[in-house]
């Protein structure tokens, strides 16, 4: 596929970073909605929108059965719902941030990315795949495989755009699904995200920039505000890195959205000038999407 049709034309997006959500599941739903408002009437014409990960439910391994939902399009939970007629409203495709999800069958939990078009239409969800279980020794120890389990699979989005992949948090750790999803086209990388205190200074942009250099697609990380009076302290800072690697957006700490406009002729040049995607070596290494 050539570089220009990997993205059709300039698309305008919005990342909000909201403040770390309250306990009360609608006041945050209404409050992405308050936001998502105010980033088309300061860009008008964003057509892509992100929320962060656990934006409507605390960040906290106790509390992710109490919220979860279960995610049928045929019988629209609560958050579902919403988010679907916030997309159809705004004519947005809309990256719902994340969700604890209900599996009714198994009666498994997973922190779950929704993903609506400009119709409102559920096209996709991303269950993550890596499990956030980490024990920094003076730093965070956090088990979300206490009560979460993993996602099986990558995904990877058809818009009218072009194709984007999606991650959460945690899985930007791993390259394989940022690799997978660019080997079959995509321009971007969204990642939902929540990040803390001690290892969003150490790697988060790092990360970004590294998976946007690795594929030289666009890398989109979206984060909760910081706020202190929670039980987990996101790193804030929701960013935007163009396929050179340069950050183009970013955000502070407080709650604030970020705007960028990507643009196809930055991929396209960037991948004539450095011929990355001519020049593997599927000889001495596997494709990774030959699996
Ligand atoms: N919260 C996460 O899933 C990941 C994270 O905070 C980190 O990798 O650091």
């Amino acid at each position: 596929m050539s570089a220009s049709k990997i993205l059709s034309q300039k698309i305008k997006i919005a990342l909000i970073q909201l403040s770390g959500s309250s306990p009360d599941k609608m006041a945050n739903l209404q409050r992405a909605a308050t936001f998502v408002e105010r980033a088309l009437k300061e860009q008008p014409d964003t057509k892509l929108v992100v929320l962060p990960e656990c934006f409507n439910s605390p960040y906290s391994t106790d509390q992710f059965r109490k919220y979860s939902e279960v995610i049928n399009p045929n019988e629209p939970s609560t958050s579902v719902r919403f988010l679907s007629n916030l997309a159809n409203r705004f004519r947005i495709i809309l990256v719902g941030g994340t969700i604890p999800e209900l599996d009714p069958k198994t009666n498994k939990i997973y922190n779950t990315s929704i993903i609506f078009n400009e119709d409102g239409e559920l096209i996709d969800k991303h269950r993550k795949v890596h499990l956030f279980d980490v024990d920094i020794p003076n730093g965070i120890s956090f088990h979300e495989s206490e009560t979460l389990s993993p996602g099986e699979k990558p995904t990877t989005i058809d818009t009218s755009y072009g194709k984007f992949g999606v991650g959460i948090c945690y899985d930007m750790r791993f390259p394989e699904l940022a690799m997978l999803s660019a080997r079959k086209g995509a321009f971007a990388m969204i990642y939902p995200s929540a990040f803390n205190t001690v290892t969003g200074p150490l790697h988060w942009h790092l990360l970004a920039r590294s998976r946007a250099v690795d594929n030289q697609v666009y890398v989109m990380l979206c984060s909760p505000a910081r706020n202190l009076q929670s039980s987990y302290h996101a790193y804030g800072h929701s960013i935007v890195v163009d396929p050179r690697g340069k950050i183009v957006a970013e955000a502070g700490e407080g709650e604030e959205i970020i705007y960028a406009e990507l643009d196809p002729e930055v991929i396209e040049s960037f991948r004539l000038a450095v011929p990355l995607t001519k020049q593997r070596r599927f000889d001495v290494y596997p494709d990774v999407n030959a699996h």
